[in-house]
């Protein structure tokens, strides 16, 4: 939106054309208050003394915990008409801000802004601070004292009224969607937190809550609209969020890449680090140390982008799936880090792609990282989801086990006493197993058992539940099955085992099994059913074995 201005004016001057200037920082002269503080009359002595340097930059930067630094333009009017401009000087976290118009010589209106002093004056999010100025015919002259202990740059230029406002549009978009979109991720994780209970997304939300906060103390957002008049705590917000997005940061990363389980000292140290840094910023908070919070806050910062991408390269080494999801995204908002670093040390050109950079940086991030979560949520589901399996499946068999078979014996059970449905319930029992066993070993009574629940489990129909009960008995209940059926289909069972030469290949008698049946009587419980049919197996045992008891041709009176 910024065309450049004609220039035709020496090194350190600019002639004006009424349409709006690029970057002017080339074209003005700086000097750096060391020691004692000057005012207007001051600079202009100071400047007659040749005292002001070209740094011939597009923007001026001074590095971070600067002193205040002096800018003199010279600006001439070439027409016969005053001019009327918006002077930007885009930065907006500078604490104080003081521009002077001089004309041949003479102050013609003079500006403070800079949110060290209540209020917002002149400062637009963002943006940065906007002055309407109207440069009469002839010479003019800006001097700019700018103060920011934090990191100081002067990006200033003159834009016309309609570039000015399509500026702030573009910045209202492009705040309005990154807001937006680190808010909806940060409800999002905060959400699957609250559901999981898997703190990766709790102190991913905080990674990304603790940047947005970040992003509205340096963009002004937050002055401009929340706390004007909070000095203290727009110039504190700064340094403690800055150091909260670092710590949420290195939380995320060390619980993502599951640090805990094959580096638990590196964790342990990230953590203490972490506090020690928390508790130092917090000392010099209180105690109004400035430049050792900035220091903090900075050397923190540079830790931190060098901390993320070193632990995604280690957790990639050691063979981590999460990290090759983790170090790319943590490379992105690393190196958006790194030039708004370096941009803030003043050792790149500060523009709105370097400023910018973090935050293109913290959005590809987030994008990355919404995948990278995902995929682990499916991970851990597919886990899980194993674990249950395994949990619920007899290891030998691969039948239900006794707590899967209660459970899901509950659920029928319910339908089939509410609706007065018969259901009945087989116990079976294999006939002197261990004598089995003994005989030809453990390894061979382990394959009768699988045969046999092989066997069951294609005699069964569907809806029926078969389960190992334990050691070498099964249980099957049936439902919408009375009593007769349910022993026709026993001896069924029993006659095929014995005929079915289970233990064929072993030189032994036929595999014989017995079994004991019930019938769902009303005000019985499942227990009370399962004790039944244990009573009438061991009838069955007790009568010889190798039959059902009761016996089919007794169903009648069962
Ligand atoms: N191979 C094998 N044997 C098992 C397993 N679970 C239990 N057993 C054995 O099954 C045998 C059960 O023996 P008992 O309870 O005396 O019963 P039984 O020999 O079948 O005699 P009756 O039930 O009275 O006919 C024991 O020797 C257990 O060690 C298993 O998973 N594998």
């Amino acid at each position: 939106a910024v065309s450049a201005g004609t220039d035709a004016g020496d090194s350190r001057g600019f002639l004006l054309s009424g349409t709006s200037t690029g970057p002017l920082g080339a074209r003005a002269s700086y000097l750096v208050e060391r020691g004692t503080t000057l005012d207007l009359a001051g600079a202009q002595r100071a400047l007659q003394r040749g005292n002001f340097r070209l740094q011939g930059r597009t923007t001026a930067g001074f590095g971070i915990a600067a002193p205040p630094a002096w800018m003199h333009l010279e600006l001439t009017n070439p027409s016969g008409n005053p001019l009327a401009y918006r002077l930007l000087i885009g930065m907006p976290w500078l604490d104080s801000l003081d521009v002077y118009l001089v004309h041949d010589g003479r102050l013609l209106q003079s500006w403070r802004g800079g949110d060290a002093r209540p209020g917002a004056g002149y400062l637009v999010p963002a943006v940065g601070y906007v002055f309407p100025v109207r440069l009469a015919p002839g010479r003019n002259e800006l001097y700019v004292r700018a103060y920011a202990p934090e990191a100081l740059m002067l990006p200033v230029s003159l834009l016309t009224t309609g570039d000015l406002e399509a500026a702030e549009l573009g910045y209202r978009y492009r705040y309005g969607a990154l807001y937006g979109f680190l808010l909806a991720f940060a409800i999002y994780n905060l959400m699957l937190f609250r559901g999981l209970r898997e703190r990766a997304h709790l102190y991913y939300a905080l990674y990304v809550l603790s940047f947005v906060v970040l992003s509205l103390v340096y963009t002004g957002h937050g002055f401009m609209w929340w706390w004007p008049q909070q000095t203290g705590f727009q110039r504190n917000g700064l340094f403690a969020a800055m150091i909260f997005y670092a710590c949420a940061g290195f939380a995320f990363a060390s619980r993502f890449l599951q640090l805990q389980d094959y580096a638990p000292s590196l964790r342990r140290w990230i953590g203490g680090l972490s506090l020690l840094v928390m508790v130092s910023m917090a000392v010099f908070i209180a105690a109004e140390f400035v430049r050792a919070a900035v220091y903090l806050a900075f050397g923190t910062f540079a830790v931190f982008a060098l901390g993320m991408v070193s632990l995604g390269v280690f957790a990639c080494r050691r063979d981590r799936t999460v990290g090759h999801f983790f170090l790319p995204a943590a490379l992105c908002s690393m190196l958006g880090l790194s030039i708004g670093l370096l941009c803030a040390l003043g050792l790149v050109t500060a523009n709105e792609w370097t400023i910018g950079a973090v935050e293109i940086g913290m959005m590809l991030e987030a994008i990355l990282l919404s995948l990278a979560l995902g995929s682990r949520m499916r991970q851990q589901k597919r886990a899980r989801f194993r674990a249950e399996r395994l949990a619920r499946i007899d290891g030998l068999t691969g039948l239900l086990n006794r707590r899967a078979f209660i459970t899901d014996a509950a659920a029928l059970w319910s339908t089939a006493v509410r609706h007065g449905r018969p259901m009945s319930l087989l116990l079976l029992d294999i006939d002197f197993f261990k004598q089995f066993n003994d005989r030809f070993g453990h390894e061979c009574g382990d394959r009768i058992l699988e045969r046999v629940a092989k066997l069951l489990t294609q005699s069964c129909r569907e809806g029926d539940i078969l389960s190992r009960w334990g050691g070498e008995e099964f249980v099957l209940l049936l439902p919408e099955t009375d009593l007769a059926q349910a022993t026709v289909f026993g001896e069924r069972i029993r006659r095929e085992i014995e005929c079915n030469r289970i233990a064929a290949g072993f030189q032994g008698p036929p595999l014989t099994v017995s079994l004991g049946a019930a019938q769902l009587q009303s005000e019985i419980t499942l227990n009370d059913l399962v004790d039944a049919a244990d009573q009438r197996l061991y009838d069955a045992k007790r009568c010889g074995r190798n039959r059902i008891v009761p016996p089919v041709a007794e169903q009648v009176v069962a």
